[in-house]
């Protein structure tokens, strides 16, 4: 069997951290990023901007020359932040085979559109087909070669199974199932309620308020998820649940920690990249357009814009009228 040709887009924390778990499946890995200096220094083993104090193994082809990258791909995994994906798609176009899947690995939402990731893919590329990974692993658990569980998506589920099977390796084992959008949303929202968990923490709300607001934030997301056609038991799943719990729960996580810089009232800016802050945004946009009862999410996006204070998001969420926890 000829050797399978992995490209990774985007040189930073998990583009470098999937590359490596390409490799480490058996896979010919090259790697695309914009920035020479990260091309280098992972062809050495090192990325110090975005993997600080990580060596792993060589073998990876990195480069800047995206043609090249993508020239005899048989598989390309999408791995720059959500809100740039529409302009590296159409600067990958005219490299790609039509044929060549695409990976979508970030989290987030057209923060503008309110577009599904794997929609802008197929409204591009629309002969490519799409899939998305997800589900808990953070770049610096996965470039370690610590072990993890994550989850491959694909409307046509023998394509996901068959990429989940090309994925897997030892230390990263891969699910698949066919509800692209049901793993697209859990990934993407999880990031708001990880802001939400971290702005607890920060304000010193203590440690119940925490497990309250992650319990209520699954509410919220499930409601979301099922208002745009996710299964329930995705978002029970790795791209849901599981990635929920890990964000919410570690510093390691740069959503949590923007929120607890958030609920400390520390400035934000110049923060590494939190998607969650975008989709926060979109999100509150979209569900208060279809009427989609999400209080957490719009408190998280008050509190970003500013509007609300972190007293006030507290006071809002524990005044609101009394429920059936079902419901
Ligand atoms: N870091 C992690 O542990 C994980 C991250 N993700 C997701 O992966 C996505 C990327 O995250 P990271 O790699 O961690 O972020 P990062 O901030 O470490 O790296 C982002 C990379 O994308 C590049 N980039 C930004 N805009 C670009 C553009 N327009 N064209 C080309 N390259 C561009 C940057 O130069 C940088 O190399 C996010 O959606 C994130 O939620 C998913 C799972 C784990
Ligand atoms: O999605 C992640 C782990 O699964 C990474 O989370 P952060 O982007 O919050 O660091």
């Amino acid at each position: 069997m000829s050797a399978y040709k992995v490209t990774v887009l985007g040189g930073g924390a998990w583009g470098t951290a999937l590359a490596l778990a390409m490799l480490r499946a058996g896979h010919v890995v090259t790697l695309w990023a914009r920035n020479a200096d990260s091309v280098e220094a992972v062809a050495n083993g090192q990325n110090p901007r975005y993997l600080p104090g990580i060596t792993f193994e060589t073998g990876i082809a990195a480069t800047t020359d995206l043609a090249k990258a993508l020239t005899g791909a048989d598989c390309v995994l999408v791995v720059t932040p959500a809100q740039a994906l529409r302009s590296v798609l159409g600067e990958v176009k005219p490299h790609v085979a039509s044929h060549v899947p695409l990976v979508l690995c970030a989290k987030g939402i057209e923060r503008d559109t309110g577009t599904l990731l794997s929609a802008i893919a197929s409204e591009l590329l629309p002969e490519n087909p799409v899939a998305a990974l997800s589900g808990p692993s953070f770049a610096t658990d996965v470039a370690r070669g610590l072990p993890t569980a994550v989850v491959v998506a694909a409307e046509d589920d023998e394509r996901a199974a068959a990429l989940a099977l090309r994925f897997s390796a030892a230390n990263l084992r891969c699910y698949s199932t066919d509800d692209l959008i049901g793993v697209e949303l859990g990934g993407a929202l999880k990031n708001i309620f990880a802001i939400a968990a971290g702005a607890v923490t920060g304000a010193g709300l203590g440690a119940s308020a925490q497990a309250a607001l992650v319990t209520r934030g699954f509410v919220e997301l499930r409601r979301i998820g099922a208002a745009f056609g996710a299964r329930p038991e995705t978002l029970m799943g790795l791209s849901g649940l599981g990635d929920l719990m890990l964000t919410c729960s570690s510093a390691q996580s740069r959503n949590f920690a923007y929120g607890v810089a958030l609920g400390k009232g520390e400035e934000l800016s110049g923060r590494p990249l939190a998607e969650g802050v975008a989709t926060a945004y979109i999100a509150a946009r979209l569900t208060r357009e279809r009427g989609i009862e999400a209080p957490i999410v719009e408190a998280v996006a008050a509190l970003l814009d500013k509007a609300i204070t972190i007293n006030e998001a507290v006071a809002g969420l524990m005044t609101r009228p009394l429920r059936a926890e079902a419901d």
